[in-house]
């Protein structure tokens, strides 16, 4: 089993946690309320922006060209993807941007930003493999049970088409890669980053399915 299958392995029970969490299961059938998924939107746009800033912190420190510019890429698409949301679905709803991170997209952005820079590159990656490699899944989980004429199905189409499913691909073998150089103490690193990272995934669809704001 190579690395990164004794990551997935890791975090089933955080995986089966998103596929049964309420906010997945009415994306599916499309019962979502809008409201629901506006809030979510609104809160991943600020995500992805920072998302593209941990990828380009890797790339800046990547330790050769072809590492440094598959992480470019990766933090590119990002920006684009975020840009391909907005205009679908910002201006179906007719919503602004909102600028204020909620709790668990506050969480995850200054989770991924600081593992990236303060940590070695190799933690880096593991901690934005989640980003990846749980939304190709459940895009694809999604994809294969929803009806067609879902509103949603502009977000389940770019998880689950071919241009992510490349993308996640080619994280996964950068990461195998990371973990063979790594030693022991750093492929642990690597575990744990990977692990909450998943568990900041879940918080973040948890977020926005109860419309969680600030308490205080
Ligand atoms: C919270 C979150 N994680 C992962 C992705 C996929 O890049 C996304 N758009 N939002």
């Amino acid at each position: 089993m190579n690395f990164t299958e004794q990551l997935w392995q890791d975090i089933q029970p955080i995986y089966d946690a998103i596929l049964n969490h309420g906010f997945v299961d009415e994306l599916m059938t499309g019962r979502l309320p809008s409201a629901t998924f506006q809030y979510y939107i609104q809160q991943d746009a600020l995500y992805l922006t920072d998302f593209s800033r941990a990828l380009n912190q890797l790339a800046a420190r990547a330790a050769t060209a072809d590492d440094s510019l598959q992480f470019t890429q990766f933090a590119q698409n990002a920006i684009l993807v975020e840009r391909g949301l907005h205009e679908t679905y910002f201006a179906l709803y007719d919503i602004q941007p909102e600028t204020a991170k909620m709790p668990a997209c506050f969480a995850y952005t200054n989770y991924l930003l600081a593992t990236t820079s303060l940590q070695s590159v190799a933690v880096g990656a593991a901690a934005v493999l989640p980003c990846f490699w749980i939304y190709r899944e459940v895009g694809k989980y999604i994809y294969r049970q929803a009806i067609r004429e879902n509103p949603y199905r502009s977000w389940i189409d770019t998880y689950a088409g071919e241009a992510f499913d490349l993308s996640v691909t080619q994280m996964l073998a950068l990461t195998d890669r990371f973990a063979e150089a790594a030693s022991p103490v750093e492929q642990d690193r690597m575990r744990d980053a990977f692990r909450m990272a998943s568990r900041l995934e879940w918080y973040f669809w948890n977020d926005a399915y109860t419309r969680h704001r600030w308490l205080v």
